[in-house]
């Protein structure tokens, strides 16, 4: 009943609560139905939210009182340990949504007892072992992200008919991936050793192929000629046609989209306004007292590292030069807070006042991309490797699709390197999409400038196409280690497209490519690719560029043959590195045209 609910809750609390928002329960209420985060239905507690609170620690038996939850959410906390036991308990359970915490163990079995499961997301975790057979027993699961934890072996075969998203990517599994998952997108595998469709085929099925050709041809030879027969008796012929699915994007805030309910933001009593359906989970005054860094000073105004009372961090942008009204704030801000994508950094929460304008964004404490590329070598930066670099392309271009793919499209307007944030996995998520849409950024900052594509005049206008150049000029960047204005280029007054087509031009390819990169010998194959692809993107003529989706899958092959190099480089100890590398540098040279995509 609902005294043995307001119990677990009241565990909960005391275990975990003294730095967390729900120190703000009152325990002595009758009813727990009040406590924000808690939601009733029919004299019990049926959803628990509290996300990004600062609850801290173990999670502690009692939550399996809980029996009539159905959303348990408990993303971006500072949870750690293992998941109780008792949760086995929990029957009506539909959504669990424990991403973004440090849970540090197996998943425990009890989890496969929860038969009622539809969305399981413990995606950003550092869960171990392998991935268990017990998911099978989910037979209502629809969504299952596992990104970014540390499970490791092979991936079992997965037989849940009812699952439509699946995300295994960023861990360490290895070998091949089950042909009844051959379907999914090579998204879902993203960042591990594994072979195999979608990805490309892994070693020794050829040779299973021979011995299978073999049966085949004496097979297919006897029934070559029954067919024949039936030919010239039939005289018809058949057609086969074979449907292809269209790839599918996992999104880790589906929780959001799932959860229902209108697109009006929450607003607090003191006037910040939560986007879409997140939670309204701080208010303005918690906000202002927190301990603030100011991370640094942009075209649009500064953006401030906040330290919340409550063990959250956001990132909070002060916006310089509003150029529209409230009404046309707020509506621009709603659509795109409703953005909901795993590479872009959301806008969670927004105030418009008379003398202030903010922005409250997650807090990426990774940093940018600007800032891994150029920062201090003394103050302990270290080189992104090759593969990082290409996994921050891939990841920030479907970022950036994404937008693209909108209806009615949106463009960020200011893609660079600072507004592309990394985290734990090299992964990146794009931030400050769509602003150049409410307000003015200070026309003289040079490195904002040296990205924006030659056509555009009017910053509000900003087109899909001019996205692609800024983007193809962070490609430059990530393969040459030189920002658009930087001096080597500026004393030969050309801009960083010229300065790299020049060389490629003189034969001299080679020259182009960062210095930190040139320890990676077995990847200039890849490199000469990508700067083709960089080209073609920051091309003077808008329409010769590729659009954004084209620009993402052929970044995502070349990612993937990267991968397969590196997994064929680790099995092959004799390989002679050597003589790879000259012949590789002799193909850069005669490559003169960019290839199409
Ligand atoms: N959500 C965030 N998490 C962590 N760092 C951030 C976040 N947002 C911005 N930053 C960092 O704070 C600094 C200032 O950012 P800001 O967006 O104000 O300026 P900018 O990116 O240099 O230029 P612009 O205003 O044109 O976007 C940059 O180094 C940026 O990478």
């Amino acid at each position: 009943d609902l005294a043995s609910d307001m119990a677990a809750l009241v565990v909960l609390q005391k275990a975990m609560g003294a730095r967390s928002r729900t120190r703000q329960w009152n325990l002595s209420d009758e009813t727990p139905c009040l406590w924000f985060g808690v939601i009733c239905g029919g004299g019990r507690v049926t959803e628990l939210r509290l996300p990004g609170v600062g609850l801290f620690g173990q999670l502690p038996l009692g939550l399996g009182n809980l029996t009539h939850l159905e959303t348990l959410s408990l993303r971006s906390n500072m949870l750690s340990g293992s998941i109780p036991s008792d949760f086995a308990n929990l029957r009506s359970l539909r959504n669990i949504y424990l991403q973004r915490n440090s849970f540090s163990s197996e998943i425990p079995s009890v989890l496969f007892s929860i038969q009622s499961l539809v969305r399981l997301n413990l995606a950003h975790n550092q869960f171990v072992g392998p991935i268990s057979s017990g998911f099978n027993n989910l037979t209502n699961l629809e969504v299952l992200n596992l990104e970014g934890n540390q499970f490791d072996g092979f991936i079992p075969d997965l037989n849940i008919p009812s699952l439509k998203t699946l995300n295994v990517s960023f861990n360490r599994l290895n070998g091949s991936i089950p042909t009844r998952l051959s379907d999914q997108p090579a998204s879902v595998f993203d960042g591990n050793s594994l072979c195999g469709k979608p990805l490309s085929p892994c070693q020794g099925e050829e040779k299973k192929l021979s011995t299978a050709a073999i049966v085949g041809i004496v097979i297919g030879g006897l029934i070559a000629f029954l067919i024949i027969g039936l030919i010239l008796i039939f005289l018809c012929r058949k057609r086969i046609r074979i449907n292809r699915r269209n790839d599918a994007q996992m999104t880790t805030r589906s929780e959001v989209k799932n959860g229902g309910g209108g697109n009006g933001g929450i607003r607090n009593q003191n006037g910040l306004v939560f986007c879409g359906k997140g939670e309204s989970v701080f208010d303005l005054e918690e906000l202002l007292k927190a301990s603030a860094e100011v991370l640094g000073k942009g075209a649009f105004g500064s953006t401030y590292k906040a330290a919340l009372d409550m063990g959250m961090t956001m990132a909070v942008k002060r916006l310089r030069d509003v150029k529209v009204s409230e009404e046309e704030f707020m509506e621009k801000i709603e659509s795109l807070g409703m953005m909901n994508h795993q590479n872009l950094v959301p806008i969670n929460a927004y105030y418009y006042g008379r003398d202030e304008k903010l922005l409250v964004c997650d807090y990426a404490p990774m940093g940018s991309l600007s800032l891994h590329l150029h920062g201090n070598k003394d103050s302990g930066r270290t080189p992104l490797k090759w593969e990082a670099r290409v996994g921050i392309m891939l990841s920030a271009g479907r970022g950036i699709s994404y937008l693209h793919s909108r209806r009615p499209p949106t463009s960020h307007g200011n893609i660079k390197p600072s507004n592309i944030l990394l985290n734990r996995s090299h992964t990146a998520c794009v931030s400050d999409f769509g602003l150049i849409q409410i307000a003015s950024p200070t026309p003289t900052l040079n490195h904002t400038v040296a990205y924006r594509a030659p056509e555009v005049t009017d910053l509000r206008k900003v087109s899909l196409k001019a996205d692609v150049y800024s983007f193809g000029m962070v490609i430059l960047e990530l393969l040459t280690g030189k920002t658009p204005n930087s001096s080597t280029l500026n004393d030969d007054g050309v801009d960083l497209p010229r300065w790299v087509k020049s060389k490629v031009n003189k034969k001299k390819t080679a020259e182009v490519f960062d210095e930190e990169l040139l320890g990676n010998k077995n990847g200039l194959d890849e490199m000469i690719q990508l700067l083709n692809l960089a080209m073609l993107c920051t091309d003077p003529y808008p329409d010769s560029r590729p659009s954004m989706t084209k620009v993402t899958s052929r970044i995502d092959e070349i990612y993937h043959s990267i991968l397969l190099k590196e997994q064929e480089m680790s099995k092959d100890k004799f390989y002679d590195v050597d003589s790879a590398v000259s012949q590789q540098f002799y193909s850069a040279d005669s490559i003169m045209v960019p290839p199409s995509i």
